[in-house]
């Protein structure tokens, strides 16, 4: 036992060295995605300079526009069987008119700088670890809307992973913060165009619908539960004020705490949908996000690497309960036991601001992503060198899955019983 801790402090001391000697390209890597920000699904370039970066490393099998246009996957291993297999994930999509301002350049550079540090501890163990490795590094585009991971979920693009990393900028060092589920609609109503002073009564307002619709939505408000999320924008209104509106678009995000209630929650929104107007067209979009299936035992090997490394973690309960975006990696959760960490960025600035696209940008930004792909990278070793541990992971998703299935098909009856 003493030999696997001291091997074990080695090589982890290894892939610290290894990502700091990585910094330069690591930086470089980042900050080509973070000045040419490309929304969802759109991510060529990005996507480019990720399977440049890889291509260029010795060893890696590099598959681009993988399951996706601007998704790859780059591995690295023997391919022996009885292998493990560790995922990390790179995010790389960035937000309208704001650019990155969720840092998910940061997330790309975590994912490419921990796999490459654990690739090169594992290059030099010699037969030393108890598994063959194999580490699988996924281009994960569209998290910030259309969701990629549950496209390439979809496309088995996950399948043979035993367990998965990736870490998300933030304002704060977290194991995790609140993830919930998430469904996008665009509603549609469709009216009749006519003279808005000359004969408005031949016209059919849409854009009264949306405003009906919109209100309801806000009414709605008072019979949710406290947790649950109802929020969106008006996307087309009209073209002019004298011509009265055929067509009016809103685009609303929806979110419950569980999976099983947000089928509660798109019901009851439904209603004032239809209620609005004789809602022309109401399209759910293809993919819907999950909660977050979490993962104590990896969080907790997570959260000793990490202040192992100088991070601290927010223990503000008001953060750690009701910081409640959603992710796709929730979905992935429901596939691969995983963790999504939230790591400080050298600034105050909140997520999707003005201010977080220029600290992602930052090169003070640097030393906290390092920091953040070493201690996944560490995480990853201490799974590989002890299979005990990875078998406890396991069994942990295996009965989290379990327990979230059950409250799935109980609460949803529970539930639609009651509405
Ligand atoms: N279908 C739209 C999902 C939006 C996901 C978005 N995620 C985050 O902000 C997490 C950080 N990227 C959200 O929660 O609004």
């Amino acid at each position: 036992m003493a030999d696997r801790a001291e091997l074990l402090l080695e090589l982890k001391q290894t892939v610290s060295q290894c990502i700091e000697e990585a910094k330069a390209k690591l930086h470089t890597l980042s900050k080509d995605i973070w000045s040419c920000p490309e929304l969802a699904y759109e991510e060529s370039r990005s996507h480019d300079t990720l399977v440049a970066f890889f291509s260029q490393e010795e060893g890696w099998k590099v598959d681009s526009h993988f399951k996706l246009h601007t998704a790859f996957r780059a591995t690295w291993g023997a391919g022996v069987s009885e292998q493990v297999n560790v995922g990390f994930l790179c995010e790389y999509d960035a937000l309208p008119e704001i650019g990155h301002a969720c840092g998910h350049n940061l997330i790309a550079e975590v994912g490419a700088a921990a796999a490459l540090g654990l690739k090169a501890v594992l290059e030099n163990t010699h037969g030393k670890l108890p598994v063959q490795v194999y580490v699988t590094v996924l281009g994960t585009p569209a998290e910030e809307d259309g969701g990629g991971k549950i496209d390439m979920l979809s496309e088995g693009a996950f399948e043979g992973l035993d367990v998965v990393f990736m870490a998300h900028p933030s304002k704060e060092d977290a194991m995790y913060l609140p993830c919930v589920a998430e469904h996008d609609v665009t509603i549609k109503y469709h009216g009749k165009a006519s003279h808005a002073s000359a004969y408005p009564w031949e016209g059919i307002n849409a854009l009264d619908a949306a405003v009906l619709c919109y209100n309801n939505l806000s009414v709605l408000r008072q019979q949710m539960k406290p947790d649950w999320r109802v929020h969106g924008i008006i996307k087309h209104g009209g073209v002019k004020p004298n011509i009265i509106p055929a067509y009016a678009e809103l685009e609303y995000y929806l979110r419950t705490p569980s999976r099983a209630e947000l089928h509660v929650l798109k019901a009851k929104a439904e209603m004032c949908f239809r209620s609005a107007a004789v809602a022309t067209g109401c399209e759910f979009a293809r993919n819907k996000y999950d909660n977050m299936l979490r993962n104590a035992v990896l969080e907790k090997l997570y959260e000793t690497n990490g202040k192992a490394l100088g991070m601290d973690f927010t223990t503000d309960e008001d953060v750690l309960k009701n910081e409640s975006g959603s992710t796709d990696f929730g979905n992935v959760t429901f596939a691969v036991p995983g963790i999504h960490p939230y790591f400080y960025i050298g600034s105050n600035a909140l997520n999707h601001t003005e201010e977080y696209t220029v600290a992602a940008g930052d090169d003070r930004a640097q030393f906290f992503t390092l920091r953040t792909a070493k201690a996944l990278a560490m995480t990853a070793l201490d799974v590989l060198l002890n299979p005990e541990l990875l078998q406890r992971v396991k069994q942990e998703f295996t009965e989290a899955k379990l327990k979230e299935d059950r409250t799935l098909t109980g609460e949803h009856t529970e539930l639609s019983d009651k509405h």
